[in-house]
């Protein structure tokens, strides 16, 4: 959908500020759950919880099955073996969305380079006829202030820096007034201010909309400073879940070596790689 931007008319002030009625947030059960791709096993037998409302962190070693994980919470790929339930419903079915405000903000974006930020928004609304024209209207305005955004409304995503492009990411996502946000690598590519501005986007989001928010991150600072707990994959298995605190009070060295990496060059890493 193309818009021209001297006919889209100002939402109400009022529309625009006023926050939609909070849904309840929702909590999510993941029981015994494989996953394969041929003969590659990628995840093995995970099991855990994710209380409603809380800043829920994965984190593991690059190839350990996190984004394969949260594909599975997003409902986007079926498992092999194993169940994930959120608010007792199962993601993978399309009748689930008539119950449940799911957003996931993609790790590159995935915005339409020739649509407008604000046809960015409402693209989505507008096709699954979400709200009539004015109600769509007033949910991107609604999430672009939030985001601090207004002004980028009529730009182009080749015209934003990263952080904006993360930044309408999110907005993108709010829009669907989500009881749960799944993010992946909300802060990957970003300089260390930026993805703490995006850190504090999501702590400020969970906190005032108490959204259930899940977050696969390479990022230490934000999984250690905003998230209520932490799952820590390794392998395609789940080899820690705490609160950070109890994770830096763990002695498994390989735990450890994950969280605190030296540069040790007598014992240089690659070395012990496999060949690729
Ligand atoms: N659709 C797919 N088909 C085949 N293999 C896949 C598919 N998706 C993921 N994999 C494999 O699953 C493994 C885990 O991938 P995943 O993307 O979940 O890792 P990750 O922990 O998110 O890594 P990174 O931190 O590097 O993004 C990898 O070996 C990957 O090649």
């Amino acid at each position: 959908m193309q818009t021209d931007p001297q006919q889209q008319p100002e939402p109400a002030k009022d529309s625009a500020s006023s926050a939609p009625a909070a849904r309840p947030p929702v909590g999510v059960e993941i029981a015994g759950l494989s996953k394969s791709f041929g003969p590659q096993t990628v995840l093995t037998g995970i099991t855990l919880s994710i209380r409603p409302g809380e800043i829920f962190t994965i984190m593991g070693p690059s190839g350990s099955g996190k984004s394969v994980l949260l594909r599975q919470i997003a409902g986007l790929d079926l498992p092999t073996a194993g169940t994930v339930r959120i608010n007792g419903l199962d993601p993978a079915r399309p009748a689930t969305r008539d119950h449940l405000a799911l957003a996931l903000v993609f790790q590159a974006g995935a915005l339409f380079n020739s649509l407008t930020v604000f046809d960015n928004l409402a693209l989505y609304p507008l096709e699954h006829r979400l709200d009539n024209r004015a109600g769509i209207r007033a949910r991107v305005m609604r999430a672009l202030k939030i985001l601090s955004l207004e002004n980028a409304a009529q730009k182009y995503p080749s015209e934003l820096s990263g952080g904006m492009k993360k930044r309408v990411a999110i907005a993108r996502a709010l829009v669907m007034e989500p009881q749960i946000l799944l993010y992946d690598e909300p802060t990957s590519e970003l300089d260390p201010v930026m993805a703490a501005t995006i850190t504090e986007i999501i702590a400020t989001l969970r906190q005032e909309y108490q959204v259930t928010s899940i977050v696969v991150s390479h990022d230490r600072d934000l999984a250690l400073t905003i998230s209520d707990r932490v799952a820590i994959l390794m392998r395609g298995e789940l080899r820690a879940l705490d609160a950070p605190g109890g994770l830096r009070a763990l002695t498994d060295p390989e735990i450890t070596d994950f969280l605190n990496p030296k540069i040790d060059l007598a014992q240089p890493r690659y070395q012990k790689m496999e060949a690729l």
